[in-house]
């Protein structure tokens, strides 16, 4: 924007190739940036001893020019005057006084030099005025401001007894110029001709940025006018001596190349940057796990685990059973994190060897041993689930004892809970009671010791305890016998919110005896931490125990072992801090591509799809009609050739809608054009879980999908966490029984959930995050079988779409995402789809009133 002036050099010639003083001669650039633009003068050095060869640069000054400051006085505020091209100061009563000074003293050019080395470049040197391009009306009345400090461009004040007044001192800077232009060899009279000539040369710069403005403004001609002014041979003359400096950029230093080179130390700890990788083809028979027989699986447990299907150990398993086992191998020993694709096995992979360990505890005593975190209700029977099969597997084979396994999920009352978890029983003690009457009397004696104090008995630093402690104490028990509590299950399946109530409100609930520790889906657990739960529970775990509780007996390792697993896992060392891991060790599943297949992008990938999933994606063009893109997906080919086992490959050609072939349709009349949906006959579809965003709409959904296609409805079923829980759980029995074929889902089912049958996800609304997008398709594709994922994508989310989730660089897949088309409809058939869709919407639209007035009432 602004080019910069520099005054010509007092000594010597210009050299002809120093056109551009820029590149020839370096800006005196102050160290730091300045906030303030304006512009300073130094007048040369007034020291009879100073040299002149002055570079050109060095008569524009900047900040921290010390000789300056010292020599000049105070700043004052002047004012450049168009008509007379001089500087005017701006305390009136001296303004006449000056001119007449200034027509008598013109051999002051370094002064207005100093004027007119205007803003050109304000940027950089802190010098700025309105002269330039396209400010050129301004220029009437360009007002310069000094910086405080700086010295003053003209006038200096009368009052200042430290200065001469005005006259003698243009005398003697006169006299002091002659001198300096003795000494260097110049004739003086070409020094008080440069002042008017430099003012001139500077209006003529001015008019060429003019010309060189595209379309000049009215406010061009004062200046033009001045131009013309100056316009004779010497003054274009001196315009040659003078050093332009063009609109080109002040030299800058140069850019500080950055490192890019990958650091050679880990910034991860060992067992985070080399985990324990696992080739997606390892299996192998339980019975090959442990370091000797009886520290494995016998083999009676494995003949009956390949009755109920679990033939040989799935690869996640062949890596994490064993570090589970009991073994005498240090480094066998520890906390395992596992992260493995969805559907992989992962529950087997730590039920088996818990159930084992638990099953050669004593037959007598019952402790809770183990405790399972899941993320929801679902899951907590899914895992219930397979417990109990190898609780039972092992109770067959002769184990001493058959694992009691409980759930805890809000399912039902607190209490009923609380009554299946802990058993209550008098029992005499004479000591024990007196102890608790004593407590008793000094708890209800207002003049006794406070609570705090030591011999109440309940200064536990375990404020929830005392609390049980003190409800305890006041019930009513047969004399001499006292409470005692008794853990009626050895593992507990629960979601993180409800064991952190039993912790705080269930007398007798202890985790003194708990030696595994499970958090399945970690990432989520820990990245939500339901009610502050790993705060409650992991202290809770670091203690002893009681009487050597926590020993591993055939190992010689005492303590809780964690298992966290998740498809997702985190590897964020914040998150996994509050877990306060024991020597751990992350086993992690391989992908179809090996690291050595897929290179570098391998180590940088989060996560692994299951190597049978194929994925592919739909472009919704208008989102307002989604729900009949969806149907259209549910009417191709490409979901009901599954279930007919056709060609799952098929040509471009039948990228057409099942809707837009039907040629009944186009004769169709609105209210009969039910009838392309009706091509959905239960006995032809395949089981699909659509996965939608919120409650609200997998339940509009679910509905509108009924109204389109009538005939569905009793197959359609619908998942939320509004759904009552004994709703949900017949919903997904009557899936896996294959008599609901589509089920309309929140997230709720996103996770974990085990649906062997099922052929096809659909994401109708795109998932809020690459870890949810992992989850959902990953309900399909499990224990090795193929499975499809359909994302409906509108064109906001396509970007996201394809750079994050269906780029290989965060999730590695078998093949990549495709791409398919639901070609348009002829227009009459289209049109009266959309006349159907907007009838059911009417009717959405009418129940969801009349729901909202029954609530209303109700
Ligand atoms: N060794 C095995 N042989 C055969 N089937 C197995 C074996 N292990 C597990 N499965 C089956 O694989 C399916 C998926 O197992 P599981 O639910 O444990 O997967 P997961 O890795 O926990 O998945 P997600 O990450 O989605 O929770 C289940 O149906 C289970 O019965």
């Amino acid at each position: 924007m602004y080019s910069r002036y520099i005054p010509p050099p007092k000594g010597g010639s210009i050299a002809p190739n120093t056109a551009s003083p820029v590149s020839s001669q370096p800006v005196q650039i102050p160290p730091k940036a300045q906030p303030t633009t304006y512009a300073r003068y130094v007048p040369p050095s007034k020291s009879s001893q100073t040299p002149l060869q002055v570079s050109h640069a060095q008569h524009v000054l900047f900040d921290g020019d010390q000789e300056a400051d010292r020599e000049e006085p105070p700043p004052k505020r002047v004012k450049l005057r168009q008509d007379e091209g001089v500087i005017a100061t701006s305390d009136r009563a001296e303004q006449k006084k000056s001119k007449k000074k200034r027509k008598s003293a013109q051999s002051d050019g370094p002064l207005d030099s100093a004027t007119t080395a205007n803003g050109d470049a304000a940027d950089q040197s802190g010098v700025q005025t309105e002269v330039q391009g396209d400010g050129v009306g301004d220029f009437e009345d360009v007002e310069m401001q000094q910086l405080p400090g700086s010295p003053s461009l003209r006038e200096e004040s009368p009052s200042s007894t430290e200065n001469p007044p005005p006259e003698e001192a243009l005398k003697r800077k006169d006299k002091k110029k002659k001198k300096k232009s003795k000494e260097v060899g110049e004739p003086s009279a070409q020094v008080e001709d440069d002042i008017p000539l430099r003012h001139k040369a500077i209006l003529e710069k001015k008019a060429k940025s003019i010309k060189r403005a595209p379309e000049p403004g009215p406010e061009d001609v004062p200046m033009n006018d001045l131009v013309s002014k100056g316009d004779d041979d010497a003054s274009q003359q001196k315009t040659l001596e003078i050093e332009l400096h063009g609109l080109e950029p002040i030299p800058q230093p140069q850019p500080v190349a950055l490192d890019t080179s990958t650091p050679l130390y880990e910034t991860l700890p060992p067992w985070l940057a080399s985990p324990i990788r696992i080739s997606q083809d390892a299996s192998a028979p339980f019975t090959d796990f442990g370091l000797t027989p009886d520290l494995g699986i016998p083999s009676g447990v494995a003949e009956r685990l390949a009755l109920k299907g679990y033939k040989q150990a799935f690869a996640v398993q062949t890596g994490v059973i064993p570090l589970l086992l009991p073994n005498h191998c240090k480094n066998m020993q520890g906390d395992v994190l596992v992260s493995a694709a969805t559907g992989s096995g992962k529950t087997l992979a730590y039920t088996l060897p818990i159930i084992r360990d638990i099953s050669q505890s004593s037959r007598h005593t019952t402790r809770l041993r183990a405790l399972i975190v899941v993320p929801t209700r679902e899951l907590v029977k899914q895992v219930q689930q397979v417990c109990e099969d190898c609780a039972n597997i092992f109770a067959l084979d002769g184990a001493k004892r058959r694992a009691r396994i409980a759930m805890a999920m809000g399912s039902q009352s607190f209490e009923n809970e609380q009554t299946s978890l802990i058993e209550r029983e008098e029992i005499y003690d004479p000591a024990l009671y007196q102890q608790r009457t004593k407590r008793l009397a000094r708890l209800n004696d207002p003049n006794h010791a406070s609570e705090g104090d030591e011999d109440s008995g309940y200064n536990t630093e375990d404020e929830e305890r005392d609390a049980i402690r003190k409800r305890e104490d006041k019930l009513k028990t047969l004399p001499n016998h006292t409470i005692a509590y008794k853990s009626k299950v050895d593992i507990l399946i629960c979601t993180p919110g409800r064991l952190v109530e039993h912790i705080k409100f269930t007398p007798g609930f202890s985790l003194d005896f708990v030696r595994w520790l499970v958090v399945d889906e970690a990432d989520k657990l820990l990245g939500q931490n339901f009610q502050q739960w790993l705060d409650v529970v992991i202290p809770r775990l670091q203690t002893h125990g009681r009487g050597g509780a926590r020993n591993h007996k055939q190992s010689n390792l005492s303590g809780v072992r964690k298992v966290i697993l998740s498809a997702t896992m985190t590897r964020d060392l914040d998150q996994l801090e509050g877990l306060k891991l024991h020597r751990p060790k992350l086993v992690v599943l391989e992908g179809s591509k090996t690291q050595d297949e897929a290179g570098d992008d391998a180590s940088h990938t989060e996560h692994v799809l299951p190597g049978l999933l194929a994925e592919a994606a739909l472009k919704v063009g208008d989102p307002n009609l989604k729900p009949l893109f969806l149907i259209d997906l549910l009417e191709s080919h490409y979901v009901l050739n599954r279930a007919s086992g056709t060609d799952e490959n098929a040509s471009d050609e039948d990228e057409t809608s099942s809707s837009g072939s039907d040629s009944d349709a186009e004769s169709a009349g609105p209210e009969k054009f039910i009838k392309p949906f009706s091509i959905l006959k239960s006995q032809d579809m395949p089981t699909v879980l659509i996965f939608t965003k919120s409650n609200e709409t997998t339940l509009r959904l679910s509905r509108l999908l009924s109204l389109l296609a009538p005939t569905l409805e009793p197959f359609i079923g619908t998942l939320t966490s509004t759904t009552p829980y004994t709703t949900r759980r017949d919903t997904l029995r009557s899936f896996h029984a294959r008599k609901l074929r589509i089920i309309v889902a929140s997230d709720l089912v996103a996770r974990g959930i085990d649906l062997p049958s099922l052929d096809h996800v659909v994401n109708y609304d795109i998932p809020s995050s690459i870890a949810s997008y992992v989850h959902r398709v990953g309900r399909t594709a499990r224990a090795g079988n193929a499975g499809k994922a359909w994302t409906l994508f509108t064109n906001p989310e396509a970007r996201w779409f394809w750079n994050e989730v269906a780029s290989e660089k965060v999730i590695q897949r078998g093949k990549p995402v495709e791409r398919i088309r639901i070609t348009e409809e002829k227009d009459d058939a289209f049109r009266a789809k959309v006349a159907t869709y907007e009838v059911a919407l009417e009717k959405l639209g009418r129940e969801a009133g009349q729901a909202r007035h029954k609530g209303g009432k109700e």
